[in-house]
Formats: structure tokens, sequence, C-alpha cells
């Protein structure tokens, strides 16, 4: 059984979604234990609690201690089975995130896999849904991943409620080398629910607005609905890199705007081919299938993350840092 320290590095929910996923992959049973030690809330959350079952789910192995608080995790997983799975992680724990926990597991399943997810699409601290399906999918999908998102129903915190659909057919996984673009054309949405219509245009006329004084074009959608939780955000997106910002009561619609304008246009300002975001979500891949990239830097989250890949795999993953941060495996 592999031993995974849950408190090392960044000690979030990101090792012990990676090392449960990993677990999964290679059929090597795992103990996690000092799961967020030092987070202000020790132990798992719901929402990583949801998604370790529904791995084991998928795994069709044995898990102990995956409920909410929980410090210690041990899992037992058997073999990888496609099909239909219905996740509802509750209020607003985060699709993506859920995802991002289940995905390697549906990629080397015997047969497709259609999984709906409900929660939320739109939440803090995570990618948004279409971050996940215009920015990290397509760069998985370089490395050989072969899976389809859509966004059935936007759900913002606190009540959720949001409907996301990922499809996947199993597949090989390539080796991939990911190089920077020169583009200088931006794609987004502006979206909310139960606001008036000027919010959206407001987040989208202020984004195109910062965009084209750092010479960038951008090309925004709006969508107004109304749905059964509140709120609004804005994805802005080019290539592997992609910026968004989330309305909040009291933040001007045109700040949301600016904010992820702001955060796009220092991503693309990096000679790096990802943004920071994608380089920790890559990791699970580079490791499996081998392959290179550069970052802005090297966050905690993706040296944590390559430092739990190498406790499952031989992959000799290095990251060279320099002008920018190059990973290699
Ligand atoms: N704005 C964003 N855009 C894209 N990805 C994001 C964004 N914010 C966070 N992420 C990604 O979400 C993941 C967050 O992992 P993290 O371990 O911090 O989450 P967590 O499960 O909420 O755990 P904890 O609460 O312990 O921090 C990382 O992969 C990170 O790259």
């Amino acid at each position: 059984m592999i031993e995974i320290d849950g408190s090392f590095g960044e000690g979030g929910g990101q090792i012990v979604r990676t090392a449960a996923a990993l677990s999964a992959v290679t059929g090597y049973p795992v103990r996690i234990k000092r799961i967020r030690e030092n987070r202000p809330k020790p132990g798992l959350s719901p929402q990583h609690a949801t998604a370790i079952k529904a791995l084991a789910r998928v795994a069709d192995g044995e898990v102990e201690g995956a409920e909410p608080g929980s410090s210690e995790l041990r899992f037992r997983p058997k073999d990888l089975v496609g099909g239909d799975y219905d996740v509802d992680i509750g209020t607003a724990g985060s699709v993506t995130l859920l995802i991002q926990c289940l995905l390697p597991a549906l990629v080397f399943a015997d047969s497709p896999s259609t999984l709906t997810v409900r929660g939320g699409t739109d939440v803090k601290w995570s990618p948004t849904i279409d971050y996940l399906s215009q920015v990290a999918l397509p760069a998985f999908a370089e490395f050989g991943v072969m899976a389809r998102l859509s966004c059935r129903q936007r759900g913002y915190h606190p009540r959720g409620g949001g409907v996301a659909v990922l499809e996947t057919v199993p597949g090989k996984l390539v080796r991939a080398d990911l190089s920077p673009s020169e583009s200088r054309s931006i794609e987004g949405i502006s979206h909310s629910s139960n606001l008036p219509e000027h919010v959206v245009r407001r987040q989208s006329e202020a984004a195109a607005e910062a965009l084209k004084r750092g010479g960038y074009d951008a090309e925004i959608g709006c969508v107004t609905q109304e749905l059964p939780s509140t709120g609004s955000g804005i994805t802005l997106w080019s290539g592997w890199k992609g910026g968004s910002a989330l309305g909040e009561r009291g933040l001007p619609a045109e700040r949301v705007g600016a904010l992820a304008a702001e955060e796009i246009k220092r991503e693309l300002g990096s000679k790096a081919a990802v943004d920071l975001h994608l380089s920790d979500q890559l990791v699970p891949y580079l490791a499996l299938a081998g392959g290179s990239y550069t970052a802005p830097i090297v966050s905690s989250h993706a040296s944590t993350n390559i430092w739990t890949a190498k406790q499952f795999l031989e992959a000799d993953i290095s990251v060279e840092v320099g002008a920018v941060a190059t990973f290699r495996a």
C-alpha cells in the first residue's frame, strides 16, 4: 500500500484527488494521512469525500474514511469500469474539481462513460466550467484524453444546482510537447443568472476594453439566464491560457470583467506555453504519457502534484526554472 502524507507541500484537496486518481489508474492501493492538516477546516470537505466515493464506483474499489472531516483515507481500486455515472456533490461543491479527480480513471476504463455531475459550475478556487472545456480539456486532448464536456445548467455559490455532462472514450495516452502560441485573439463568455441584463454586458465590455488596450482582439459572448442559483462570471481563453472572475455582492460588474482581463493578459504576456493553473492540472497526464510544456513559474500546486505523481509512477518528471519553468517527463 502506498502511503501519502496529505499535508505535504500545498497540502490541500489536490493531493487527495491526484493520489486517489493515480491509485485507480495504476491499481496500487493508497493510504492518505494528515489530509488538509494545515487548512482552517482540516480533513476532507464534503466535496472531496463525494469525489472519492464516486471514484470508488468507477474503480469498483473499496474505500474507508471518505467522510467529511476525515483526516485519513484508504482506497483500494479494482477494475476501471465505464458506464453511466450520476454524481450529486450537493450545494455548490465544484463540478470541475470532481471531474479533475475522476477523469484519469475514466480515460483508462474498459468502455466509454457519461458522467453527470451536479453542483457548482462557476465557484471560487476552482476552474470555471468554461475554463475546463475551453482550456484544460483541449490541452489534455494533446495527451490523448478523449473527453467532451457540456454545461447543461450553471450553478453559482451558495445554491449551486449546476449540471455538467462529461462524455469520455477510453484510449491510449500519447506523449505531447506543448509549445507557446503567438495568438493575440481571445474568446470568452460573460454569464449571469437572476441579475439584470446589463451585468453581463458591463462585464464583457470592461474585459474587451482592457484587452484592446493590451493589443488583443476579444470576442466575448453574453448569456443571461434565470436558474435556481444567482450569480455572474466571465471566463476568457486563448489557446492553453485562461482568465476568469466571478461576480460578488459589492463588486462592480466592470471590475469583474477587468479582473478576468488582467489575469489572461498576465498569462499571455509570459512566454510560457500554458497558464499557471493548467501547469498543475496537466501533471498527471505528463506523468502518465511523457512530454513537455512551459509555465510562467512552478506553483506549489504543481510541485506538490509532481511529488504525488512520483509516489505512483516511475516517470522521471523534472522542472527546470529559467525565464519560464519547463516541465518534462
Ligand atoms: N481560477 C482558476 N482557473 C483555473 N483553475 C483554477 C482556478 N483556481 C483554482 N484552480 C485549480 O483548482 C485546483 C485547486 O486545488 P486545491 O487543492 O487548492 O483545491 P481544493 O480541493 O479546494 O483544496 P483546499 O481547499 O485544500 O485548497 C488546482 O488544480 C488549481 O489549478
